[in-house]
């Protein structure tokens, strides 16, 4: 199959990028277990890209339960540089209201139960992650919802995503901490993703779509899944417009990102002396370097 350079994970009510033609369905094997769902690769804009729901087609798989590793090891498998996730989130600030569109360029780590790395058995490597989100890529992204002028729409180009465990939402003290320590948006899905990226050297970036106010908001109802429908499904379609737009940019002009080269001084264990077995697994993401 030729190289695809562009991924597109969907999130919660983006489970089909609709403008896809010449669809292929892809099953692909890791080493790290089955993806969320098959990868569905098509053409959008002229470029090839691959598409993948998060939580499956179906939305069956739990935050705690989704194949991370699978699923950018799959992605990094069909050669993707420039990963965009689209995802769900509650909003943590006044300012940052239902429909809007946050480009987060920090994240804050609240998740217990997640494998957030490739490295281990025997590999030690230890990726910068000061910057978690890809600089470069966030600019285009932020620049396509520029551009689009969505009614309804605020773009936030920089904000801090909150990542929670779940499933349950919140506490109200646990959004109002969240609130003290910064955060402007908060989800269940986006920093192993963020962090698994970094190590194969994938360029990552998030476009958060904001559904509720989370449970903090005196003037807002406690988040219920009843309230994200609604809002999922008119930001389900604004974000096919901006996903679109983005693909269009990054295929005209691909920007350098730190991103891809992320392990160059990262690996710690001398390759030569580590375990046949863990550079067999990681192969693939090591290659450069072996
Ligand atoms: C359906 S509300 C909670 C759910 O939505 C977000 O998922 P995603 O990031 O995949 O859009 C959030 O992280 C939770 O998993
Ligand atoms: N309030 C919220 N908390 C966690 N994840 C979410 N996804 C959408 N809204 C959310």
């Amino acid at each position: 199959m030729a190289q695809v350079k562009i991924g597109i994970i969907g999130g919660s009510g983006l489970y089909k990028m609709e403008a896809l033609t010449d669809v292929e369905e892809v099953q692909i094997k890791t080493p790290f277990g089955d993806p969320s769902d098959a990868l569905i690769v098509g053409t959008l804009e002229g470029a090839r890209v691959a598409f993948l729901a998060r939580h499956g087609r179906n939305h069956h798989l739990i935050p705690s339960e989704l194949p991370f590793r699978a699923n950018i090891y799959a992605m990094k498998s069909l050669g993707v540089e420039y990963l965009i996730s689209a995802s769900a989130v509650g909003s943590l600030k006044e300012e940052a209201k239902p429909l809007d569109m946050v480009v987060p360029d920090q994240f804050i780590d609240r998740t217990k139960n997640r494998v957030s790395t490739f490295f281990g058995n025997g590999i030690v490597a230890h990726i910068g992650f000061g910057d978690p989100v890809c600089g470069a890529l966030a600019g285009v992204l932020g620049d396509a919802i520029a551009s689009l002028n969505l009614p309804d729409v605020t773009l936030h180009r920089q904000g801090t995503y909150v990542c929670m465990e779940g499933p349950a939402f919140s506490t109200k003290a646990e959004s109002n901490l969240y609130r003290s320590w910064g955060g402007t948006v908060i989800g269940m899905t986006n920093l192993p993703e963020a962090k698994l990226a970094r190590e194969a050297e994938i360029a990552y970036a998030t476009l958060a779509l904001v559904t509720d106010y989370d449970c903090w908001h005196p003037e807002h109802d406690s988040v219920t899944v009843e309230m994200i429908i609604g809002n999922l499904h008119k930001n389900a379609s604004n974000a096919q417009s901006v996903i679109k737009e983005t693909v269009k940019r990054l295929s005209q002009s691909p920007p350098a990102s730190k991103a891809h080269k992320a392990l160059k001084h990262a690996i710690f264990t001398p390759l030569d002396q580590a375990p046949a077995a863990t550079k067999e697994q990681l192969s693939l993401i090591l290659q450069k370097y072996l």
